[in-house]
């Protein structure tokens, strides 16, 4: 039979087993740069590269509507959010978000972050170790619960952080991390529709023109007023990913401790290779392994087709590591990004396209932003790396270093007058990432 026309097994396993490298190596084993397989019962299609970029996020090649598993939905993103929306819904849903493209509100939000760190990390004085990825999460947990209007006495930090994590970390994999996650969205939604519900009733005034007055007040054409349950979702929207800017935190200090060469930089407060560190830190490390979208007629790329109906899939974690792109794509190398910024559709690690017009995530610039402030202040702190496992597992989606990166000493900056006795371990175990 012609190889063409040979049905395709369903390869949902495969990506199970294998994470992040899946589409990679099954793209290697082809041309390169399109596979034909199949996914969750149906056809598919996988492409990469910025022209591949534009043919994905063309609306009329593919919807989102339908696209998004449920599991995914009931975890990560919500029923109704606006990633599952098309057209001019998608487009009024997205004015929502569209003050994050603005440098103003990021600057805000970055202050919140950058002081609630500050005082973090007077107060790690006092702990004989502390894990960064966790302290990161509770530190942009402050940060955007305070910037987005939530009521910081009716919102304790650490357990908001806990289930804003929980919700990242349980997306992709059946079993208890699943179910946590579930459960951690199940909660957060009941109380922020409550808290949306309050502010539509007028018996809790949010602050002008925050996250919270704007998703209580936004209207969509068609529909009216978002119902609370909808509102929620978006809120959290805002909420969670900017609390997932804390596995980029993790995997910043695993550049810096495996590369120290870039501290000196970052130090000396060179905000240019700042932002450079923070691309090639989103380029580098795996998050989003791949974006998929539902066909809405037959499509053919570089010779393969899917047809209406199946699923077009963008390569995202291939496209930020494709050796024609970058060169030498699996080296940690910020001055990559200094000598060339970006073309808008070929570092997508948030997506690809327009983020005003389409589906890009309109959180880039926080991410950035966020990115480059915490870089330079993991720079500036002095620590020791204790022996943990620094593994990056490809097969664990969302991936990040296993101990979620643990500091101990001088990070903790009036340690050895309140501590003399202490020892200093310099031994670290790291490994590749993979
Ligand atoms: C850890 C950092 C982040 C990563 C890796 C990330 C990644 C992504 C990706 C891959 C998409 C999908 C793009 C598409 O479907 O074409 C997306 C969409 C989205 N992101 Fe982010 N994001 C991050 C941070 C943020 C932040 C900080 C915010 C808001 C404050 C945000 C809000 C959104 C929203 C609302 C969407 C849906 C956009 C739409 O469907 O139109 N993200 N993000």
């Amino acid at each position: 039979m012609d190889a063409h026309r040979r049905p395709l097994i369903d390869r949902t396993p495969a990506l199970l087993a294998e994470g992040y490298a899946w589409l990679p190596n099954r793209m290697r084993d082809s041309n390169g740069s399109v596979l034909r397989t199949r996914l969750l019962g149906r056809p598919a299609l996988a492409v990469r590269g910025p022209e591949a970029v534009r043919f994905f996020y063309d609306e009329s090649h593919v919807r989102r509507h339908g696209a998004v598993p449920a599991p995914v939905l009931d975890t990560l993103f919500g029923q109704g959010a606006v990633h599952t929306l098309d057209g001019d819904a998608h487009r009024t849903r997205k004015e929502l978000f569209l003050p994050l493209l603005e440098a103003d509100p990021v600057a805000r939000l970055t202050d919140h972050v950058t002081t609630a760190w500050d005082e973090a990390v007077r107060s790690w004085s006092e702990r004989d170790r502390v894990v960064l990825f966790d302290e990161a999460a509770v530190v942009l947990t402050r940060g955007v619960r305070d910037w987005a209007g939530l009521p910081p006495r009716s919102f304790d930090a650490e357990p908001l952080a806990l289930d804003l994590v929980a919700m990242v970390d349980g997306f992709a994999t059946p079993g208890p991390r699943h179910l946590r996650a579930r459960r951690a969205r199940a909660r957060q939604e009941t109380r922020m529709a409550r808290l949306v519900e309050e502010v539509g009733s007028g018996d809790l005034v949010a602050p002008a023109d925050s996250v919270l007055e704007r998703v209580a007040r936004h209207r969509d054409p068609a529909e009216g007023p978002l119902d609370s349950r909808t509102a929620a979702v978006e809120l959290l929207n805002v909420l969670r990913p900017t609390v997932a800017v804390s596995w980029f935190v993790a995997f910043a200090a695993h550049a810096l401790h495996r590369w120290p060469a870039h501290r000196e930089r970052l130090r000396g407060g060179d905000a240019e290779f700042a932002t450079a560190f923070a691309h090639e830190v989103r380029r580098f490390y795996p998050f989003a392994p791949f974006l998929g979208g539902r066909t809405v007629t037959g499509l053919t790329w570089h010779g393969e087709s899917v047809p209406a109906g199946g699923i077009l899939l963008l390569d995202v974690y291939g496209q930020n590591h494709d050796e024609e792109l970058w060169g030498d794509p699996y080296a940690f190398r910020p001055e990559r990004l200094l000598d060339r910024p970006p073309g808008r559709d070929e570092l997508i690690p948030q997506g690809g396209g327009d983020p005003a017009a389409g589906h890009r995530c309109p959180g880039e610039r926080v991410t950035v932003g966020l990115l480059e402030a915490l870089a330079v202040r993991l720079a500036r702190l002095e620590y020791t790396v204790p022996e943990q496992d620094l593994r990056i597992p490809l097969r664990r989606i969302p991936t990040r270093p296993r101990s979620g990166f643990a500091v101990t000493g001088d990070a903790l900056p009036d340690r050895a007058s309140a501590h003399p006795s202490t020892t200093r371990q310099a031994t670290t175990r790291t490994g590749p990432v993979g």
